[in-house]
């Protein structure tokens, strides 16, 4: 994305370009890192005007669209007024030597502390800024996204962004510029929640309650089912004793009823969102809440069925290693000896597992390429993995 999307040339009613009569909005960026590409990346995507200040703007021009200007340090903070600090805590005290060129500018802190520094620093990466450039006012933002997300732009699980600060006006900037780059810019208050807004990337599996609980009821329904089914009613009626079934064939015939209704589930909410667009004929209304929250829990539910399929290939594979499949077999190649017919060798028995174990391989190798492929996004995002599960979970499945 080199040249911006939103054009500042506005077309005149005979059809010529004329100059938007406003400025192109000028935000800065020190540091040129991961995050500093994706940020100017979107910037530039939106309609803003980019300087990034790096130590070495020379080995690093390259990195950056374009239309971003990459200077030295101490050029880039002069003229905006927003400047990101794309960088970490431990090096932003090498920013001091700038303090005059920052003085009333708003610096936007957008780090992440590692588990440890969290516990081991008692006050936040933001608040710490703020102690480092008390004439600048420090907006805590952006942290929660990705350089992925940012570089790919917000979907709708994950375009909330938690902004605080002391200074309202700073802070409404922010949130306008958020907005501007297609996020949700949510108001988390004064600069003291920064250590909050700073743990939420290191909440371990947030978002996993409800899915993990709807994974679970649904286990639960149809293994109640299966077993009924399969096991009870053969009792009950005939007299069969098939209570043996109950660790693994139950469980294997559940597995795949819970990945398909899961995975269903993943895909329901996004046509039911196009309807509901279509209905009100914009993309520009809010979802109602329910649809929201259900959006967002696709990627958990999508992952779950993934698991749900994968335990449901590995069963199947372990089927032939119980003493029943044993005792079946046996009995079957009896019966074949003396009735001299070939029970054995069902055709269509036969062909099934052919195409079962030849889909399986391929999955495997599919899911071996795409685990190689997708290294380099690891330290990202989940999304492009999130993407390749739910791709492949319908293979797994139908094993
Ligand atoms: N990567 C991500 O997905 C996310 C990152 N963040 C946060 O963004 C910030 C930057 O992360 P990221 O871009 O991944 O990190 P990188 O290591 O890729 O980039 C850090 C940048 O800091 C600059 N820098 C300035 N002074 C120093 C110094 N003394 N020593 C080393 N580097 C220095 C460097 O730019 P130069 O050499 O040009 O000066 C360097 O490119 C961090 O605080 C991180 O927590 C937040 C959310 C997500
Ligand atoms: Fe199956």
């Amino acid at each position: 994305m080199d040249k911006p999307l939103i054009s500042r040339h506005l077309v005149d009613s005979d059809g010529s370009l004329a100059e938007a009569p406003r400025e192109v909005p000028k935000v800065g960026i020190l540091g040129s890192g991961d995050f500093a590409r994706s940020l100017a990346t979107r910037l530039v995507g939106s309609g803003f005007s980019v300087v990034v200040g790096s130590r070495n703007p020379k080995r690093t021009a390259g990195l950056f669209p374009s239309a971003a200007h990459v200077t030295l340090q101490e050029e880039a903070v002069g003229s905006p007024e927003v400047i990101f600090v794309a960088m970490f805590r431990e090096h932003y005290s090498t920013l001091c030597g700038l303090s005059d060129q920052l003085a009333g500018k708003i610096l936007v802190d957008v780090s992440n502390p590692t588990q440890q520094e969290h516990l081991r620093h008692h006050e936040s990466n933001a608040e710490y800024l703020a102690s480092l450039f008390p004439t600048c006012t420090v907006v805590k933002a952006f942290n929660v996204i990705s350089a992925w997300t940012l570089q790919a732009g917000p979907r709708d699980g994950n375009r909330q962004v938690p902004i605080c600060s002391d200074q309202p006006e700073a802070k409404r900037t922010v949130l306008e510029l958020a907005q501007a780059m297609g996020f949700t810019p949510m108001d988390m208050g004064s600069l003291a929640s920064a250590r909050e807004v700073e743990a939420m990337p290191l909440r371990l599996l947030p978002g996993w309650k409800v899915p993990a609980l709807l994974a679970l009821g649904l286990f639960v329904f149809f293994y109640t089912y299966n077993f009924i089914r399969d096991v009870l009613q053969p009792y009950l009626q005939e007299g069969k004793n098939k209570f043996y079934q109950l660790p693994v064939s139950v469980v294997n015939t559940t597995l795949p009823c819970v990945a398909y209704v899961l995975l269903s589930l993943v895909y329901l909410p996004g046509v039911v969102a196009a309807a509901l667009q279509l209905h009100r004929g914009t993309k520009y209304r809010r979802f109602p809440d329910w649809l929201d929250h259900w959006l967002q829990h696709r990627k958990q539910m999508g992952l779950l069925s993934f698991f749900c399929a994968a335990l449901h290939a590995l069963y199947s594979f372990c089927l032939p290693l119980r003493r029943s499949h044993r005792y079946e077999l046996v009995n079957q190649a009896v019966k074949q000896v003396l009735t001299n017919k070939s029970h054995l060798w069902i055709e269509k028995e036969v062909w099934r597992m052919e195409i079962y174990l030849s889909l399986g391989v391929l999955a495997l190798g599919t899911l071996s390429l795409l685990a190689v492929t997708s290294l380099p996004s690891i330290s990202n995002s989940l999304n492009w993995r999130e993407f390749s599960f739910v791709q492949v979970c319908p293979f797994l499945i139908d094993l």
